[in-house]
Order: C-alpha cells, then structure tokens, then sequence
C-alpha cells in the first residue's frame, strides 16, 4: 500500500533528526556556509531526471556529504542515506509542476519530490536553513530547542487532557451501569478521546523531529498514554447507531478523526457521526451501550466471546444481568470462564460505581 505524505514525513523525520548521520552532515553543511541538493532514494524515476555528474557508490558519512555539497549540482542516496549514490548531478524535473519556490534549488527541491514521491533535502545558502520536501509537503528543520519547547508546552496540554478524560471515563462507566447515559456524554467521551489522541500525535511527531534530544520528551509521553484504555474505536462501536446511517465502523472513526478542531468542539456534530441528530434534545436522549467496552476490561474476555457475549445478550444491561447459566449458553463460554465473566462484571460495576460516589 502506497504510504501517505504525512506517513513519509514521519519517515524521513526519524532519518534526519539529531543523532543520525544524515543530521550531522546537514549540520556540517549549514555551518560551511554552503548549501545542497540531496535526493534520498534512486529509482528508475529519479534516473530518468538525473542528467551529468558522476557515480560513486560510497558509504555515507557526514564529512564525505559535506565535501561533495562543495559541488555543484545535488547529490543523490539511497533512501536510508546509508549509501551516496551519485553526485554533482543535474536534475532536471518536468518544468509545469508547480512550484511555490524561488530560487532554482527550491524550486528543483519541490518538483522532484512531486514527481518522484522521494524526499528531497534542500540546504540554503542564503537562508541558512534545511527544508525536506515530501509530495507537496514542505518542512523546514529547526534546531532543537524550539521544538523541545513546543514539545513542552504540548506535554503540559496533554497532561490536563488526560486527566480530563480519566474523569468523563469513569463517569461514563458509571453511567453506563447505571442506564443513564445520553447522547450528550457519550460525545463528550470521544471529544475528549479525540484531544488526546490529536495531541499525543503532534507530540509523537516532536519526539521523531528530536531524534537523541527527545528521549527524556518520549518517556514523559509514555507515562502521560499507558492505561488510556481501548480507543474511540471502542465507544463508536458502543453507540453507533446503524438504524440511520449505514457508514460502517472504519468510516465514522475516520470521520471522526478528520473532524477539525471548530467541528470538534460542537457535540452535535460528534453526536452525527454516530448517527443521531445534532438537535439539543437529542443530546440529551438516553441510549444503551452494547457494552464492547467494558468488557474489553475483563482480560478473560477476547474479542471473539466478546462480540459472541454481546450478540447473545444484546447490550450492556441484560449482560450484567446475566447469571453463569445465561453466559454459558455462548458458544466458547465453560463453567470456568463464565464465573470470571460474572466476577470481571461485578468488579467493573463495584469500581465504577465507587470512582463515582466516592
Ligand atoms: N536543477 C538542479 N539540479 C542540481 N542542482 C541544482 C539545480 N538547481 C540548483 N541547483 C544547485 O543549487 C545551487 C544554487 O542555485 P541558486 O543560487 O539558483 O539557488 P537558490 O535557490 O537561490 O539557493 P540558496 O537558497 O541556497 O541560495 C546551484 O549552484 C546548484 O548547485
């Protein structure tokens, strides 16, 4: 499967950010005050826009990439920049791809990325600084200290996120013991699902952009996500209402994740995506969970009994009714297993109910 720009540039991140060899001879470039042109990758497509210079075949190192920038013309690696494959070469891309750039470097940079789909690296002489060019993308590198601080302020967001959402979490299972969630939290359960996950992205970029600098930047992260429990995914599947929109599970994630940060913010709009009008009565509907998620809790429960257990008992209120003989009647459910089915459940509503009163 072809990978998407933002994909690439994740990719080609990790492969210049500080620490690597790659970064160390962008470095090395700016300081001489000189500039370049680097291609990472070579394919056929690319050979066919090569034009002059010579093959060299060398591994890469940061000395020998600054040396060969002394020259004119752009050098080209393998995708890895393990390898310099050629150097001084002069690319000539198809010249009606559009170009926002000026200044012919720039401009070769954005319309070989376009027509190749490799990245290419441009190092500015003038303006002493590195852009990558991804598809149409555009990224300029900057030093690690305003990214760190950028890093840092997206930490301190995350952290008030988070606990945010363990609060509407717990509230919702409480909730959803108690047969008395609405439309209305169950939306504001995926806005708040929503905001984490978006800026535990953006920090995850960070933390790629900053290679050996943002090691102590990932471990922060780390401790902020671990027991975020199942994702939006998981109380999409809860609620969704497929009486009224047949989009399947996949699409109204992803609709949900390609909301923008205005329609985010607007519960009707999330409580559309579920299929349920975006009316303020509406809101305040009272619905049932299936209860997929609540039983993703119970490690003795995997996915299959859990869509068996639920398909059996039709939502999350005749389930924590349930006695052993009603879960043993679900294919792939014992004696053994149903008691700590009934266990798991009880716990589950013993803790929730205790988290909320408490
Ligand atoms: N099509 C190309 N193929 C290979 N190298 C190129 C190409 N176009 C420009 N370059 C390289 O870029 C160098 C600088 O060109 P130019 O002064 O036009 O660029 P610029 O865009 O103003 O760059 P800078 O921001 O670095 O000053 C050239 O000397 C050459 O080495």
């Amino acid at each position: 499967m072809a990978r998407s720009p933002e994909d690439s540039l994740k990719a080609t991140l990790a492969r210049v950010a500080p620490g690597t060899q790659l970064r160390d001879g962008l470095e090395r470039i700016l300081r001489g005050r000189t500039g370049a042109l680097i291609v990472l990758g070579f394919d056929k497509t690319v050979d066919a826009i090569c034009s002059g210079g010579f093959d060299i075949g060398i591994d890469f190192s940061p000395t020998r990439l600054r040396e060969l920038a002394k020259m004119d013309g752009a050098i080209v690696c393998d995708r890895d920049a393990g390898r310099i494959i050629r150097a001084a070469v002069q690319l000539v891309p198809d010249p009606t791809i559009e170009t926002q750039e000026s200044g012919t470097r720039h401009r070769t940079a954005e319309r070989v990325a376009k027509q190749t789909g490799v990245p290419v690296i441009s190092v500015s002489q003038s303006m002493q600084i590195i852009a990558l060019y991804i598809d149409g993308i555009r990224f300029v590198l900057e030093g690690s200290e305003p990214v760190l601080a950028r890093a840092n302020q997206a930490l301190a967001t995350l952290e008030r996120y988070r606990s945010r959402l363990d609060q509407v979490t717990n509230s919702l299972s409480a909730l959803e013991i108690e047969a008395m969630v609405t439309v209305r939290d169950v939306a504001v359960m995926l806005q708040r699902q929503e905001m984490v996950r978006r800026i535990s992205e953006e920090i995850s970029q960070y933390v790629l952009e900053l290679g050996v600098d943002g090691r102590l930047l990932s471990l922060q992260v780390e401790e902020l996500t671990t027991g975020l429990g199942p994702g939006s995914e998981m109380v999409v599947r809860d609620y969704m209402d497929t009486g009224s929109s047949a989009a399947t599970l996949e699409e109204r994630t992803a609709t949900l994740q390609g909301l923008s940060s205005t329609e985010l913010l607007d519960l009707g709009t999330i409580a559309g995506v579920l299929g349920f009008a975006s009316s303020v009565d509406s809101l305040e509907t009272t619905i049932q969970p299936k209860g997929y998620r609540l039983l993703s809790g119970i490690k003795a429960v995997p996915p299959a009994i859990a869509n068996r257990l639920v398909d059996r008992l039709d939502g999350l209120q005749n389930l924590m009714a349930a006695n052993i003989e009603d879960l043993m009647a679900v294919d792939g459910i014992g004696e053994q297993r149903a008691r700590t089915v009934r266990e798991g459940l009880s716990r589950i509503a013993e803790t929730s109910l205790l988290d909320r009163f408490l």
